[in-house]
């Protein structure tokens, strides 16, 4: 099939060179020129494991990027993949979607065989009946359900194995409304599911795919509430944590995936799509405790790391390396990393901060430009007074030495990584 995927972030890029690793057609259209030109020159604009390969290997063939929403008219469908940050108060903003929707249709008008426009966005259920597909219809002269269908398509790949994840995936989720549609996104990942190990299909309704989205990952932000909260009574009661978690995943109703206690969730998604469920539900009288729960739990973690430190060191003056900036590890991306509240409140504490990260560092800076900088955990702990660690690299688990160079070592590990000695004074998060 021919396919357009607008957008060409982390989910767009992904999804277009997987999409033509599987035999279809793909053009990427994307508003930013160097974007554009990275494809073409048959490299990727982000850093994805096997995403490189997979460019190099089909760029100049199966795939293309242009500036130009006109490459859409020479495609069967168009995928939507683009930013749907937050606002102030935590609702979707839908700006950057409504912006490409109005480019879209605007294209479509030209088109006249059938169209199918998928949203791969993660947006708040009604979004691509009542404002997407509003826009394209406005903008193309068109009514959809007659000479395009609009479709829902929720991705549920991780940074850092984005790749596997798409080609690989448990389930793929297929939102429609007519049986042109539900036929047009069958025949789009026909040969995707076919080639993947066990994935299920889920046909269901547009408002329904948008909704398994939030549900899937306010879900998984909620589990790790709580495991943290489990956790949090186990170390008031000196209880090991791990062997609890460890034993609760046994049970196959709990599953042993997403138990990692400490520090909490980061990232680009989980804290924005729990804060636009939050603000949805409430937009409809809902008032949706466990996630606002969710919410504060996972608030409460950093302030617990720096309460801990508090028992050992008063914070004031003191040199404090905080070891992991990314928001996890495997990626340089810094988006509501764990590492942003802990250090402001460092800095509020009057804490000296070294930062030390394998990859982030250069985006944290942007962030928090005054505070230092060290290029290896070693250079971090040398003369610091107090080390905080915030990201599960494995460089971190294979720290021992290097703790010798500190002053009367005190490590507050947010993730349960650190080797234990009895020489340094060694606090886990939970
Ligand atoms: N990043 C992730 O791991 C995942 C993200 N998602 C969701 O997928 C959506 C996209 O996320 P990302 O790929 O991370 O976003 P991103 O910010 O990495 O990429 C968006 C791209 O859209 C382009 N763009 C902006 N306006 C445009 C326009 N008018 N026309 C054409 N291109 C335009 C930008 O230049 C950028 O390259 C979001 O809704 C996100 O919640 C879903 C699953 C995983
Ligand atoms: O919607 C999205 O964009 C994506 O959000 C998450 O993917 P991602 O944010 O890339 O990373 P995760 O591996 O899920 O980690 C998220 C955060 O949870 C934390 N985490 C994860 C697992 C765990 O056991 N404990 C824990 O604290 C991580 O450190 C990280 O800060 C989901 O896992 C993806 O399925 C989803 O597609």
């Amino acid at each position: 099939m021919r396919l357009s995927i607008i957008g060409s972030g982390y989910v767009g890029t992904t999804i277009a060179a997987c999409f033509a690793e599987v035999g279809h057609e793909v053009v990427n259209v994307d508003i930013d020129e160097d974007v554009v030109a990275t494809l073409n020159s048959g490299e990727s604009p982000i850093h994805e494991p096997g995403l490189d390969d997979l460019i190099e290997e089909h760029a100049g063939d199966r795939l293309r990027a242009t500036t130009d929403y006109e490459a859409v008219l020479d495609t069967d469908a168009t995928f939507l993949a683009l930013s749907t940050p937050s606002t102030d108060d935590g609702h979707i903003d839908l700006s950057i979607m409504e912006a490409a929707a109005e480019s879209l249709g605007a294209t479509l008008a030209e088109k006249d065989d059938y169209h199918l426009v998928v949203t791969k966005s993660t947006v708040v259920p009604t979004t691509t009946e009542e404002v997407i597909a509003p826009v394209l219809e406005e903008a193309s002269g068109k009514t959809v359900g007659e000479e395009f269908d609009v479709g829902m398509n929720p991705e549920f790949l991780r940074e850092g194995s984005a790749v596997e994840d798409f080609l690989d995936p448990d389930k793929v989720v297929l939102g429609s409304h007519t049986d042109r549609a539900a036929e047009t996104l069958r025949a789009v990942f026909d040969p995707l599911v076919e080639q993947a190990s066990d994935a299920a299909v889920v046909e269901t309704g547009i408002r329904e795919a948008e909704m398994i989205k939030y549900a899937n990952n306010a879900f998984l932000a909620a589990k790790i509430s709580l495991v943290n909260d489990l956790a949090n009574i186990c170390k008031e009661y000196g209880v090991d944590s791990s062997e609890v978690l460890d034993a609760i995943g046994l049970d196959s109703r709990i599953g042993s995936e997403f138990l990692g206690a400490g520090v909490g969730w980061g990232g680009s998604c989980f804290p924005k799509d729990v804060a636009a469920i939050i603000a949805a539900a409430r937009d409809v009288g809902y008032e949706p405790a466990m996630l606002e729960a969710a919410v504060a739990v996972n608030d409460r973690q950093p302030v617990r790391m720096l309460d801990i430190l508090r028992d050992h060191v008063d914070p004031s003056g003191a040199r404090v390396a905080v070891l992991g900036l990314a928001f996890k590890p495997g990626t340089d991306d810094v988006r509501n990393s764990r590492a942003i509240p802990l250090i402001d409140a460092l800095l509020d504490a009057g804490a000296d901060v070294v930062g030390y990260d394998p990859v982030a560092t250069e985006n944290f800076r942007e962030r928090f430009p005054d505070i230092d900088y060290a290029d290896s955990a070693a250079a971090a702990l040398d003369g610091a007074d107090a080390a905080l660690v915030v990201t599960d690299w494995d460089e971190f688990a294979a720290l021992y030495d290097e703790f010798d160079a500190m002053n009367d070592p005190i490590v507050v590990d947010g993730r349960s990584i650190v080797t234990r000695r009895d020489d340094i004074v060694y606090e886990s998060l939970v």
